[in-house]
């Protein structure tokens, strides 16, 4: 299981000797990224095939999309307040938002970042001319770095669309404090097979309430002790509780309907239960099958759109449904950027479709876990409420604070789980944080 990036923090030497390749691949990937509304992942990932980069340019590359991203809304304003007119070229603003983004928040030198946005403008045919403009917009912004850092509103970084829905849904203060936790870094999370107190003193890592470790430092995953020997797989620690509250038992037959990259299968294969692992998409399934094997569990797959399944009865489904994913903006910043209401009424719809699934492949007494990494009630609160209405077959199964570690502030008052970014707050700020996530869990009323 990958660590999809080590983050804005990468950056702690001296940048000179990384040019422009990764300068240019970090604006191509903004720049495409919101052109076609698609994760900053899967763009990178196509860039990188492209053009192939060293493992430090690739980490800098990432390093300088993530960061415009999670800064987009303060860049966007910096830039605004330092232009007369401001452009009206997208990619001459994105330019300019990967260099002011270097110069603010990553730990590079302000003449690398000026001269290399300067280049790459240089040797593009459409905007060779700007060289000069790229040259004096960025020497501004480092000169007035003091300033533009004193504005420090979190709303600024948060797309008015979501401001409203978040205020309007949790409260000002509450939606004010997720705001906040969206500026910093997600912390890096191990689900471990077994023995976490150990694992967490082997690993130096901090073993969280609710038995997931959490690391003290950023390092190279693959270099940490039993990642070989697929001891333990990167996985947050919120998304680590909807299959642990399926609570799936040795010989169980168990099927995971949105599986792939196969997280929360492989906490059900240690588990012990027979697991079918279903995803639409074959190619997330083939890195599914490829995590598995490094942590020596086994699942069967298929490749299928779930509402197409036949198989079953199970003892129990766990349905980690497609989501609009905002309870993951500190790890894909993107998201803010590239989601839509429009995309959460789909979605909402599809998530609506997949629980009658789900509670069509169960045995009579089953059980059910719904979740997604989304912060809006559409696609958490309201789609509990919504199954509930459909199905009178089955009950809620309300989660007891002992099963997440105490963390009651996560419990809604129906019994579901709702994780948030501003939760867990540790003594240090930069390890606190949990993604967002929906968890309810019911239980068909038997035959
Ligand atoms: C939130 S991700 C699942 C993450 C996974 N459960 C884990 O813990 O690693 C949602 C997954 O649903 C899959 N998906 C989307 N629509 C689907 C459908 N109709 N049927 C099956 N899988 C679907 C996507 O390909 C994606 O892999």
């Amino acid at each position: 299981m990958g660590l999809d990036c080590l983050g804005d923090s990468i950056l702690t030497q001296s940048d000179e000797q990384a040019g422009l390749g990764p300068r240019r691949l970090a604006w191509q990937a903004v720049t495409e990224t919101l052109k076609r509304r698609v994760p900053l992942d899967d763009v990178m990932e196509e860039l990188l095939r492209a053009d192939k980069l060293s493992p430090r340019d690739e980490a800098l590359a990432r390093a300088i999309a993530i960061v415009t991203f999670r800064r987009l809304g303060t860049l966007g304003h910096a830039l605004r307040e330092r232009l007369n007119k401001p452009p009206k070229d997208e990619r001459l603003m994105h330019l300019l938002a990967v260099g002011a983004a270097q110069i603010l928040f990553l730990d590079v030198p302000d003449h690398a970042a000026v001269d290399s946005a300067v280049e790459i403008a240089q040797s593009d045919p459409k905007l060779h001319h700007a060289g000069g403009f790229i040259n004096a917009v960025l020497r501004r912004v480092a000169r007035e770095r003091e300033q533009i850092l004193a504005q420090d509103d979190p709303w600024l970084d948060t797309p008015t669309w979501l401001e409203e829905r978040w205020i309007a849904q949790y409260g000002e203060p509450l939606a004010t404090r997720i705001a906040q936790a969206h500026r910093s870094l997600a912390s890096v999370d191990l689900t471990v097979k077994g023995d976490p107190q150990a694992w967490a003193e082997r690993l130096g890592g901090v073993l969280l309430p609710t038995g997931s470790i959490r690391l003290k430092e950023r390092t190279a995953i693959r270099e940490l002790p039993g990642f070989e020997a697929g001891e333990w797989w990167v996985q947050d620690a919120a998304a680590a509780l909807p299959a642990r509250l399926l609570q799936a038992k040795a010989g169980e037959r168990v099927v995971d309907l949105c599986a792939a990259p196969g997280g929360k299968t492989a906490q059900l294969a240690a588990a012990g239960a027979e697991v079918l692992a279903v995803d639409r998409s074959a190619k997330r399934l083939q890195r599914l099958e490829e995590n598995l094997a490094r942590l020596h569990l086994t699942a069967d797959t298929r490749a299928i759109d779930a509402e197409k399944l036949t198989a079953g009865p199970f003892d129990a489904v766990l349905l980690d449904a497609p989501c609009s994913a905002t309870g993951t903006i500190r790890r894909h910043p993107d998201v803010a950027w590239t989601k839509s209401e429009e995309d959460i009424r789909k979605l909402a719809g599809l998530q609506s479709r997949l629980l009658d699934k789900a509670a069509a492949l169960l045995k009579p007494g089953g059980r059910l876990v719904y979740c997604t990494c989304s912060l809006e009630a559409e696609e958490g609160e309201r789609q509990a409420e919504g199954f509930l209405a459909r199905h009178p077959d089955f009950t809620r199964n309300p989660v007891a604070p002992d099963e997440i570690g105490g963390l009651t502030e996560c419990l809604t008052p129906a019994g579901d789980l709702r994780t948030l970014p501003s939760q867990l707050a540790l003594s240090e700020h930069d390890r606190s944080g949990l993604d967002g996530f929906f968890v309810a869990r019911f239980v068909h009323k038997g035959s």
